[in-house]
């Protein structure tokens, strides 16, 4: 689907805000120095205005390796690497707000955790422009030719403004447009919508923030939305509906506000079902308009239906295709797919489960979400039945970050034919040798072989989860409310404490 938006302005855009003169990256005024006479912002752009070579590279970039990055660790020799650009930070140094031996911290390295962690909406491309020594290439054995990205060199940025909870950058290249926004702290929730106009909301931190822009240019529908947990960065990545190079991004309008999580109800049609189980669904479904929505782990939204007089609104965990990658459809990027567990006396399942596609269901804004995630190396999961929804987010998440060490999925059902995508999470226990899962089945078949029983503390401990090494453990638990209160119970029994567990309330 290609959607032309409504024209907009041509200005060009700005380069870069000034810093202000007073307050600071962190909120604390201290950790700005005074610089030297002949080394405020003004000079700076002068001095690389003056044709002086501050890449060291003469402005001809090069593929860096990190152990080349590495070498270039001094004071009078300091490259930094940050979102995969090295510059040559040496003439910076005493130009740098913050003082040289701050900036020496990020010196020889990828900076991009420690420079987001300080002051992530500082327009760093643009103060270090003239500095740019190449990109930062992850395999010492790469000695292809430089790759010199013509479009990124044309690239324009704006809206750099440290008193809003989020602050927005953004890049283009022939072919796509990636806006980044960055939160502080908090796990941010998106929705994106085009129409007339793009609109990305971000609610975070109990605050919402809406930016509308009328872009330039025209963009194809479903967008991307990519979030990183660790650092709040969202990022929304549009594809031009024609390539070449946009003068601006358009017009923009940006609003923060106290998030008053509307629930906002809307029609979805529903795309796609699958049966799971015998009695559980996989419920797609899309919005009637170009909207897409983020689901942050530990959220959920809430399907309204007027049932035989009454209106009835049962809450639901959004499924992230991270085990069913074979269902999706590669243009369904703005779906929302439901896992829905039939109950003979469930009036909710039964009319969900009832409808069939290209009909309607009325959905509302996902709400909630974790307001931080924990960094243990060792993360356990017990799931009961369909409370093993949030846990694939959990998964997904848990693997991607390299400092994992282990994580052990313990998943309770009744029988076999119970158990939801078990070929899936064998496969990833045999792909990633720091996950595996153990089944355990109340009512199991005479074939079963695996565990069978109940959660209890025999089982904790058999499963090692009682053991000395837990101190580096995190539990997350979801099931229904008796199994919940029953896992809360036990791991207080053995000595873990509330922040060493999550609970997903079912
Ligand atoms: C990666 C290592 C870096 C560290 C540890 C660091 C640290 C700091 C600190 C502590 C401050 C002052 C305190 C504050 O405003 O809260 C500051 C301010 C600042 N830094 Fe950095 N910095 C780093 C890299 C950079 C880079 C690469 C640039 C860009 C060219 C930069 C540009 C600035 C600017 C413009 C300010 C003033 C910001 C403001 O007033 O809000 N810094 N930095």
């Amino acid at each position: 689907m290609s959607i032309k938006s409504s024209g907009g302005g041509l200005s060009i855009p700005k380069m870069m805000e000034p810093p202000q003169s007073s307050g600071s990256a962190t909120g604390n005024p201290r950790n700005k120095v005074a610089l030297k006479p002949g080394h405020s912002l003004m000079d700076w752009v002068r001095l690389g205005n003056s044709g002086v070579d501050l890449s060291g590279v003469g402005g001809v970039p090069q593929n860096v390796t990190i152990s080349q990055l590495a070498a270039h660790n001094k004071r009078n020799d300091a490259w930094l690497a940050i979102r995969g650009k090295v510059y040559n930070v040496t003439k910076y140094m005493d130009f740098h707000p913050g003082g040289d031996d701050e900036l020496m911290r990020g010196v020889g390295k990828d900076a991009t955790e420690l420079f987001n962690q300080v002051h992530a909406w500082v327009n760093y491309e643009s103060l270090l422009h003239k500095c740019y020594v190449g990109r930062l290439v992850y395999s010492d054995s790469n000695s292809g030719p430089p790759i010199i990205n013509k479009a990124n060199n044309l690239i324009g940025k704006l809206f750099i403004k440290k008193d809003k909870c989020v602050t927005m950058d953004w890049y283009q290249q022939m072919s796509s447009i990636n806006l980044q926004f960055f939160t502080r702290g908090g796990i941010p929730q998106t929705r994106v919508s085009l129409d007339k106009e793009l609109t990305v909301s971000i609610r975070v931190g109990g605050m919402s923030h809406v930016t509308r822009i009328v872009l330039e240019d025209s963009v194809s529908w479903p967008c991307k939305v990519r979030t990183n947990y660790d650092s709040g960065k969202v990022e929304v990545l549009l594809n031009k509906s024609q390539p070449g190079i946009w003068r601006s991004l358009g017009q923009q309008q940006h609003n923060d506000s106290t998030d008053k999580q509307d629930t906002m109800f809307q029609p979805m049609e529903i795309v796609y079902i699958s049966q799971v189980t015998h009695n559980t669904k996989l419920v797609f479904l899309r919005h009637k308009k170009c909207v897409l929505d983020s689901f942050p782990i530990g959220s959920s939204v809430q399907v309204q239906a007027n049932l035989e007089g009454e209106e009835v609104v049962r809450s639901y965990t959004p499924v992230v295709p991270a085990l069913h990658t074979d269902l999706i459809a590669s243009e369904w990027r703005d779906y929302l797919c439901l896992m829905v567990k039939e109950y003979a006396k469930g009036a909710m399942s039964r009319h969900i489960c009832s409808k069939t596609v290209k009909e309607n269901l009325t959905v509302g804004h996902p709400v909630g979400s974790l307001s931080s995630l924990p960094c243990n190396t060792h993360l356990i999961l017990l799931a009961a039945g369909t409370g093993f929804t949030p846990m694939v987010q959990i998964i997904q998440w848990g693997l991607g970050r390299k400092k994992l060490v282990s994580m052990s999925l313990v998943f309770f059902n009744v029988s076999e034919r119970d158990i939801i995508w078990k070929d899936q999470l064998d496969r990833l226990a045999n792909s990633d040798s720091r996950f595996t899962v153990t089944y355990v089945l109340s009512a199991p078949s005479d074939e079963w072989s695996g565990k069978s029983g109940r959660l209890s503390l025999d089982l904790l401990r058999e499963l090692q989860l009682a053991n000395e090494k837990k101190l580096d453990n995190f539990v997350f638990v979801c099931g229904p409310l008796a199994f919940n209160q029953l896992a809360q119970k036990l791991l207080g029994e053995i000595n873990y404490t509330d922040d060493q567990f999550y609970i997903f309330q079912g």
